[in-house]
C-alpha cells in the first residue's frame, strides 16, 4: 500500500506539482501508442499480444524462438511465446527475480536507450505497424524518403489487385504521416523500483505513491519542523508515463521503445537512455530492451520491408574515464573523429552485420561481460561507464549493390553510469570518486543536449562531453529521444529520487520552444562549433576580421539604383576561415541582406567616391553587427558553462573534504570558467576597436559634405 493512503490526513506543507506539457489525457500509453499507430494494444482486451512476444522466425520463416507458437494472422510466418502478464497483483514489496523470464540471466547487461527520430522523413513516408499482418505490410510497406515516388507506385497496383481503392491508401498514408509527426520529441517515463532487501531490513519506507495506470506520482518527503517534530511534505509530477513497481520490463518496452522502433527505417535517429542515481535500476530496466527491440526490427526487416534490401548492423562500445573503447573487440580503444559533414565516426569500431535474434543476444552479452563495473555505496555491481549499444538500420542504393551500405536510420541505447551526489562517494576510493565527477559531468551535458534537442535550437553544445559527441547525430535533425528515469522508493533515497524527478521534469518542462528563435543567431555563432547547416556552402565567404583589419578595404561593385536610391550589394570575397567564423560572417551576411530588402540600409549617395566610403561604413557596420553577435554569443556560452559549473559545484560540494580528490575537478572547473572570461574580455576590446573605426568613419563621411 503506498504511503500516501496512510499519511493522507497530513500536512502536506508544499505542493510541487509539475506538470509535462505533453500530457494529454491521463493515459500517456494510450497517447503513445496511437501516435505509433498502436493504439489497439492500449485496450486491455487487445486480441494481439505484444509484438516483443512473437518469437520471431527468420527471413526464410524457418526459426522459431522458443516454445509455445502462437500462430499470427492464420500464417505460418508468426510464431510467439505467451506474453508476460503484467505482474499487477502482487504486493508492493521486494520481488526478487520476479520479472520476466528473459531477465536478469537471459540478457545482457542494461542499456539505456536514447532514442530520436526524424520526423521531417517520417512525415514523408509511411510508419508501418508493428502488428499489421504480414500480407497488409507488404502490400504498405513504409519506405525510405529515396523510394517515395516507387512506393506509392507499387502500393497503388497492390492495391488495386487487393480491390482497395487508391484514395484510400492515400487515406492511409496521411494518417500514418500525421501520426508520425505526433510523437513527441521527449519522451519522459518514469520507473520505479520495489524495495529491496537491504532497505526492507532497515525497515524503510515506500515514500513514492503512484496512481495505478497513471501519469500521476508523489513523493513524500519526511521533514522536521524547528521542534523536531516530524511532518510530510507532498511532491507531485506528471510525465508522459509513469511505472510502478508491478510494470515488468516487457511492459517498460511497450511503453517506451516498441513504438519507435518502426520509424528507424525512416531514416531516423532514435536514441533511448535511462537516467538516475545509482541502484536505481537503470540497467535492470535497460538490459532487455536491445534485443527486444532488435526481434522487432528483425521481424519488420524479413517481413514489412523484405524487398527492401534493409540489413541490421549492431556495434557495441563504451565510454569510460572519457574514452572509448570497443566491446565487441577486447575493449580495443577507440578514436572519434568527425568527417567533412561534421558527422562522427568511432574510428575502428567493429560492426556486426546480423540476422537473428540469437546472434545478437550474444554479441549484447558479450558486450556487457567485457563492460566495466565497480561498487558504489547504493550498488555493489554499479556500472561505471556509459556503454552504447547502437542498431543500424543500413541499405545499398539501388545499382550500387557492391559498395558499402548506408545507414538508413540508427537506434542508440545507452546505459548510462550511475549518477551520485559527492556524499554517497565519500567511501568510495579516489578512482570511483573521479569517475564520478566525470560521470556528473558528461550527464549534465546530456541534459543540455537534449533541452537544447527540444527547443528546436541550431545549436546542440554537443561538445559538453565525449557522451554527447558521440550521439551528436542523434541530436542534430528533428531526432526523437525517450529518457527512463528510474527511482528508489525507499525514504533515504529521497534525495536522490527529487532530484532524479527534476531533472526529468526540467526536460520536459523546457520543450516549449519559446525561445528557439531568439537562440538561433547566437547559437549559430558559437565558437566552440555547432551543428547548424553549413551556410559557407549557400553564401559566399565574406572577410574575417583578421583579414579586415588593415586600412585596405577590398574594391567593391557599384550599388544598383532601386527607387531612386542606392542598394549595394553585399561584397563576395573569398578569403576562408575556420567553420564558426565563416558561419558568423555568412549569418551577418544574411541579416544584412535582410536589412537591405527592407531598405533600411540604403544610403542617398550618388557619387562614385561617396559610394565607396559608404559602402566601406556600410561594411564596418557589418563587421560591427558581427562583433557584437560574437560577443553575445561567447556572453552566452559564459552564462550556460557558468550553469554547468554551478550545478557541478552543488553536486560536489558534499563531498568537499580536506584533500579530496575532487578538488582537481573543481580546478578545472574554475579554469573553464576563466578562459571563458578572457575570451569575453578579448572580444569586448576588439569590439571598442571597431567601435573606433565606426567613429573615424562616421567623422570622415561628415567631413566629406554628406
Ligand atoms: N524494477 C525492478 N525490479 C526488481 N529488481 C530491480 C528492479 N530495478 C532494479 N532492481 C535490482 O536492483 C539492483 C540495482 O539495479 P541496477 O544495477 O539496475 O541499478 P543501476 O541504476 O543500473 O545502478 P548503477 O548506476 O550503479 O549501475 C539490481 O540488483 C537489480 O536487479
Amino acid at each position: 500500500m503506498g504511503r500516501q493512503g496512510q499519511r493522507s490526513g497530513a500536512s502536506a506543507v508544499h505542493h510541487q506539482r509539475q506538470y509535462s506539457e505533453n500530457l494529454l489525457d491521463a493515459s500517456s500509453n494510450g497517447r503513445w501508442l496511437q501516435s505509433a499507430g498502436l493504439q489497439h494494444l492500449h485496450s486491455s482486451n487487445t486480441s494481439l499480444p505484444p509484438l516483443q512476444e512473437y518469437g520471431y522466425c527468420g527471413g526464410q520463416g524457418s526459426r522459431v524462438h522458443r516454445n509455445a507458437p502462437w500462430s499470427f494472422n492464420g500464417g505460418s510466418e508468426f510464431l510467439t511465446e505467451p506474453s508476460t502478464p503484467p505482474d499487477t497483483s502482487q504486493p508492493s514489496s521486494w520481488r526478487k527475480n520476479r520479472e520476466d523470464p528473459e531477465s536478469p540471466s537471459g540478457f545482457s547487461p542494461g542499456l539505456l536507450d536514447l532514442h530520436s527520430f526524424d520526423t521531417e522523413l517520417l512525415s514523408e513516408t509511411s510508419v508501418p505497424r508493428l502488428y499489421d499482418s504480414p500480407s497488409l505490410c507488404q502490400a504498405v510497406p513504409g519506405k525510405s524518403t529515396d523510394d517515395f515516388e516507387p512506393f506509392l507506385a507499387n502500393n497503388k497496383q497492390t492495391d488495386r489487385i487487393r480491390g482497395v481503392p487508391d484514395n484510400n491508401l492515400l487515406r492511409s498514408f496521411v494518417a500514418d504521416k500525421e501520426k508520425a509527426s505526433n510523437v513527441a520529441k521527449i519522451k519522459v517515463v518514469v520507473r520505479k523500483r520495489p524495495l529491496n532487501k537491504k532497505e526492507l531490513a532497515k525497515n524503510e519506507e515506500d515514500i513514492i505513491t503512484i496512481e495505478p495506470r497513471s501519469s500521476f506520482l508523489t513523493v513524500h518527503e519526511t521533514k522536521l519542523k524547528v521542534d523536531l517534530t516530524e511532518y510530510l511534505e507532498k511532491h507531485e509530477f506528471v510525465f508522459d508515463a509513469v511505472l510502478s513497481e508491478e510494470v515488468s520490463n516487457d511492459e517498460v518496452y511497450r511503453e517506451t521503445v516498441e513504438p519507435i522502433v518502426p520509424i528507424i527505417f525512416q531514416r531516423t535517429k532514435a536514441t533511448c537512455f535511462a537516467y538516475g542515481q545509482t541502484g536505481s535500476g537503470k540497467t535492470y530496466t535497460m538490459k532487455p530492451l536491445p534485443l527486444k527491440a532488435s526481434q522487432d526490427i528483425l521481424r519488420l526487416m524479413h517481413h514489412t520491408y523484405r524487398t527492401q534490401g534493409f540489413q541490421l548492423f549492431v556495434s557495441f562500445f563504451e565510454i569510460y574515464g572519457g574514452k572509448l573503447f570497443d566491446l565487441l573487440n577486447d575493449r580495443k580503444k577507440l578514436c572519434m573523429r568527425e568527417d567533412g559533414k561534421q558527422q562522427v565516426c568511432i574510428v575502428g569500431l567493429q560492426e556486426y552485420k546480423v540476422s537473428d535474434v540469437e546472434t545478437i543476444k550474444d554479441l549484447i552479452e558479450k558486450g556487457n561481460a567485457t563492460r566495466s563495473t565497480g561498487t558504489t555505496g547504493a550498488n555493489e555491481e554499479s556500472s561505471r561507464s556509459h556503454a552504447i549499444l547502437q542498431l543500424a538500420i543500413k541499405r545499398s542504393a539501388v545499382g550500387s549493390e557492391s559498395k558499402p551500405p548506408r545507414v538508413v536510420g540508427k537506434l542508440s541505447f545507452i546505459d548510462l553510469a550511475g549518477s551520485e551526489r559527492g556524499a554517497d562517494t565519500t567511501d568510495n576510493d579516489k578512482q570511483t570518486r573521479i569517475e564520478g565527477a566525470e560521470i556528473n559531468k558528461s550527464l549534465l551535458a546530456l541534459k543540455e543536449c537534449i533541452r537544447a534537442l527540444d527547443n528546436d535550437q541550431g545549436h546542440i553544445p554537443f561538445r559538453g562531453s565525449k557522451l554527447t559527441e558521440v550521439l551528436r547525430d542523434s541530436f542534430v535533425g528533428n531526432s526523437r529521444t525517450v529518457m527512463i528515469s528510474c527511482i528508489s522508493p525507499n525514504s533515504g533515497s529521497c534525495e536522490h529520487t527529487l532530484n532524479t524527478l527534476r531533472y526529468a521534469d526540467r526536460v520536459k518542462s523546457l520543450s516549449k520552444g519559446n525561445n528557439s528563435k531568439k537562440d538561433t543567431l547566437a547559437s549559430t555563432l558559437n565558437l566552440r562549433g555547432s551543428t547548424t547547416l553549413p551556410l559557407s556552402s549557400v553564401l559566399p565567404p565574406r572577410p574575417t576580421y583578421e583579414d579586415d583589419i588593415g586600412d585596405s578595404w577590398p574594391e567593391q561593385s557599384d550599388g544598383e539604383e532601386i527607387d531612386g536610391s542606392i542598394e549595394f550589394e553585399e561584397p563576395e570575397k573569398s578569403l576562408s576561415k575556420k567553420n564558426g567564423r565563416i558561419e558568423a560572417y555568412n549569418i551577418s551576411n544574411l541579416e544584412d541582406k535582410a536589412r537591405k530588402v527592407n531598405g533600411q540600409t540604403k544610403l542617398k549617395v550618388p557619387t562614385k567616391f561617396d559610394s565607396k566610403s559608404t559602402h566601406s561604413d556600410d561594411d564596418l557596420n557589418a563587421l560591427l553587427k558581427e562583433e557584437e553577435d560574437l560577443v553575445n554569443a561567447h556572453r552566452r556560452q559564459v552564462e550556460e558553462t557558468m550553469d554547468i559549473v554551478k550545478e557541478e559545484m552543488n553536486l560536489l560540494v558534499e563531498a568537499d573534504q580536506p584533500g579530496n580528490p575532487l578538488d582537481d575537478y573543481i580546478s578545472r572547473l574554475n579554469a573553464i570558467l576563466s578562459q571563458k572570461a578572457a575570451g569575453i574580455v578579448q572580444l569586448q576590446t576588439r569590439l571598442a576597436h571597431f567601435q573606433r573605426r565606426l567613429k573615424e568613419h562616421n567623422v570622415l563621411v561628415s567631413s566629406s559634405g554628406y
